[in-house]
């Protein structure tokens, strides 16, 4: 287990939004984060990667606490994608993506030989080297978000923390980053926390899901977890989930019927 998060608590009022949310991450493990909107996911991936402090509870990397040790946070680095919104300030593809490597460059230094090589080979990574000199106001909704998952790649991280990637996406293009993520974990062997809202996603790429409700949470292996009677409870929707065979594998079809 690479990451843990421990009775974890956290409200931005008096009131707790999170409640003894406990999970664990696997080495080369996808975990997604379901729920309504508002129901607290951009909360717990900031919680997680150290933006907001548990109010209570802790994240444990490699069994230590990411609080109390800087170590513990150098040996298992986060890469943090968040939701991707469109830029204001003209960086180019390329200086987006060498933000990423903050924390390798000192305060007054210069990016070396070496950041400028991790830096390309992420640009490349995701396949957006004929864009890389390009102005990031320029760019469209998939191409920006490509742009700030390299940016976390750039930062050679292990686990990688991605905010609904595929939001605002169309068809082929959620598709693809989709696709990216699973074969970074694959490849890098990362491992990669990701907030979505489609259940179909989550069936497809992750090995586990936290389904987040109101007052409580449902943690485990993915399939046990999306089920149609859990779709019907903590979405309100009607669904049938069925088995496609494909290319010796068995990918679950997700067919919307009604909501209730
Ligand atoms: N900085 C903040 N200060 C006060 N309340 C906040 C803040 N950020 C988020 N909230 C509130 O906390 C709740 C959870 O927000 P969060 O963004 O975690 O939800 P979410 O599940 O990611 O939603 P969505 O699916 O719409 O992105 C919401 O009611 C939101 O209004």
């Amino acid at each position: 287990m690479i990451l843990e998060v421990k009775n974890g608590y956290y409200g931005y009022t008096t009131d707790n939004l999170l409640q003894d949310i406990s999970f664990t991450l696997g080495e080369k493990e996808i975990m997604t984060i379901l729920g309504q909107n508002g129901i607290g996911k951009t909360t717990i991936l900031k919680c997680v990667t150290g933006i907001l402090k548990w109010r209570q509870g802790q994240t444990l990397i490699n069994g230590q606490s990411m609080g109390s040790s800087r170590e513990a946070q150098k040996q298992i680095p986060i890469g943090y994608v968040p939701q991707a919104h469109g830029l204001s300030f003209p960086y180019t593809v390329r200086e987006l993506v060498i933000m990423g490597r903050a924390r390798h460059i000192g305060l007054f230094s210069v990016p070396s030989k070496k950041d400028k090589i991790i830096v390309d080979q992420a640009i490349d990574e995701v396949g957006i080297t004929s864009i890389r000199d390009k102005s990031c106001t320029q760019l469209s909704g998939g191409q920006l978000q490509l742009v700030f998952i390299a940016r976390a790649l750039a930062s050679e991280p292990k686990v990688l923390v991605l905010d609904e990637p595929e939001s605002h996406l169309d068809f082929r293009n959620q598709f693809i980053i989709i696709n990216l993520i699973m074969r970074l974990v694959r490849e890098r062997g990362l491992s990669c926390i990701m907030n979505t809202h489609y259940p179909e996603h989550a069936l497809r790429m992750s090995h586990t899901t936290l389904l987040l409700g109101q007052n409580s949470y449902l943690f485990g292996r993915t399939k046990e977890i999306i089920t149609e009677k859990r779709v019907e409870e903590y979405f309100g929707i009607k669904a049938k989930i069925l088995p496609v065979p494909y290319k010796g594998e068995e990918i679950k079809a997700f067919v919307v019927l009604d909501n209730i």
